[in-house]
């Protein structure tokens, strides 16, 4: 059980390639002592991009805030990219939280910083002061690869711009390209398109999926839009009454079944 996930060698000598998260009897109730996520056992292969879709109140956003310990677990076996997450000191936690690239429907940008400093602020876990947080104090290594990540999401032209200056589609784009900046090698979105409009809503969408496809990541998103479930993930987990009611791959998905989930929470 405390094996590796990654890869790992097999008795002829192959590369076995194992999943990057396992979750395992993983239990959540908050103080109150209600019940939110009750037993969940699931695996998600590599570079796979999987939905999660639930009613208001499933526990969605809790079961991605367990992943990483931004709340505690109460019981159960978290394993994700080879690590023992509920094991991990909290130095360790620290330096393992900066291989996760997590997009959050709310960016947390520094408004008043430019583009390019804002995807610097990426490189923290691998530097840190002031030369982590301005673009003008930032290596010239760092400052390319915080240009080219802002190219990867169409934004160099604006690399000066006051954050508070963007539309919300930009900013959230920045926000993706600092999360590229840490080079993750898992990703977690919770609603990424929920505060835009539709259209981009779905821009950022197909982007991130798009630069997920490109570096052969793995990514688990929080979806409220049916369209955007289809269209943008390979395998659809849905949650009810903190359990997986849904575990299928979404070009199985039956678009009315999935409809009745969206608004029901079920899909009988
Ligand atoms: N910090 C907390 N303390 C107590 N209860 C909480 C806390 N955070 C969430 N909850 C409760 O846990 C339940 C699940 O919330 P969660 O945000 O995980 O659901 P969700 O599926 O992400 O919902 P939504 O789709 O509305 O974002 C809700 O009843 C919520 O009120």
């Amino acid at each position: 059980m405390n094996a590796p996930l990654l890869p790992a060698r097999t008795a002829t000598g192959s590369t076995e390639v194992g999943p990057v998260l396992r979750v395992s009897g993983l239990t959540k109730a908050y103080a109150d002592g209600r019940p939110i996520l009750q037993g969940l056992d699931f695996a998600l292969a590599p570079g796979q991009s999987t939905a999660l879709i639930g009613a208001n109140g499933s526990g969605k956003s809790t079961l991605l805030k367990c992943l990483i310990r931004l709340t505690e677990p109460s019981q159960g076996r978290i394993e994700m990219l080879g690590q023992d997450i509920r094991a991990l000191s909290p130095a360790a936690l620290r330096r393992f939280r900066a291989q996760v690239g997590i997009v959050w429907q709310k960016h947390n940008l520094v408004p008043r910083l430019s583009a390019l400093s804002n995807v610097i602020h990426g490189v923290q876990s691998r530097l840190s002061g002031p030369r982590a947080w301005f673009q003008s104090l930032a290596p010239a290594d760092v400052r390319a690869e915080a240009m080219a990540c802002l190219a990867r999401v169409g934004l160099a032209d604006r690399a000066s711009a006051r954050v508070d200056s963007l539309s919300g589609g930009q900013q959230q784009r920045i926000a993706i390209a600092r999360m590229l900046m840490q080079r993750p090698a898992f990703i977690l979105a919770d609603e990424p398109d929920a505060s835009l409009d539709p259209q981009t809503g779905e821009e950022v969408m197909s982007l991130l999926l798009n630069l997920v496809r490109a570096d052969g990541l793995s990514l688990l998103v929080i979806s409220h839009r049916l369209e955007h479930t289809l269209a943008f993930s390979d395998r659809i987990l849905g949650l009810q009454a903190g359990r997986i009611a849904l575990d299928l791959p979404t070009a199985r998905a039956d678009a009315e079944g999935l409809r009745r989930f969206f608004d029901h929470g079920d899909h009988a």
